[in-house]
């Protein structure tokens, strides 16, 4: 397997091997020892797929506030998203920076989000299956977003904003620069 380091810090993508033949293919989507020895290793404990019916779903910019931060580890099953993630832990080198990734069912390539990132995809495609590991379990308490459209963080979304589908919840999060964060950046061993 193929680990490519981001533009962000401790971002990664992961690329398994894949073995393709008349049928199709076949890959390792997780592997333990595998992914322990190229340095992600985590104790993901729970499993979330999310379905999007339509090209144009966005949805983020999540994150759980600390203590119950989440490293994800994401690819996707079928179609095309463009991923987002944002750097909102405080003294990073990256700190408020954004960074997009394209995964499909073709790239087969998988995103690690560390602790204290925001996190948001749009879909390219209809029917697309995002599939993701988590290391904590799902907190509502601790449910939080930054807006897709901050000002500040001038993500560029590869489709025009009258043609997004988002949840209700998404339309109302509040920009970078009026939340309160406690996420902190400390250096990889
Ligand atoms: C995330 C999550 C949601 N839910 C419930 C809450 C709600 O009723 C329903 C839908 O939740 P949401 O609208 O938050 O789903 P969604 O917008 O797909 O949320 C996800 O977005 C991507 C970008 C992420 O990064 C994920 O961590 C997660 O925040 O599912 C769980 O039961 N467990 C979970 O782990």
């Amino acid at each position: 397997m193929k680990v490519i380091e981001t533009k962000l810090q401790d971002v990664k993508l992961v690329e398994t091997a894949v073995f393709g033949d008349h049928r199709g293919f076949f890959t390792e989507t997780y592997t333990e020892n595998k992914f322990k020895e190229a340095g992600i290793d985590y104790n993901f404990i729970q499993d979330n797929q999310s379905l999007s019916a339509e090209p144009g779903v966005l949805r983020g910019m999540h994150y759980q506030k600390a203590p119950y931060a989440q490293t994800k580890l994401l690819r996707v099953l079928t179609g095309v998203i463009y991923d987002v993630l944002v750097d909102l832990r405080k003294g990073s080198p990256t700190y408020a920076q954004w960074e997009g990734y394209l995964l499909s069912q073709f790239n087969q390539r998988q995103l690690l989000v560390p602790q204290g990132f925001a996190h948001g995809f749009v879909t390219l495609t209809p029917n697309v299956n995002v599939a993701y590991k988590v290391d904590g379990y799902y907190a509502p308490q601790a449910d939080a977003g930054i807006a897709f459209d901050d000002p500040d963080l001038g993500i560029a979304w590869p489709m025009p904003k009258e043609r997004l589908i988002l949840s209700d919840k998404d339309k109302k999060h509040p920009y970078l620069r009026d939340v309160d964060l406690n996420f902190n950046y400390r250096e990889a061993k």
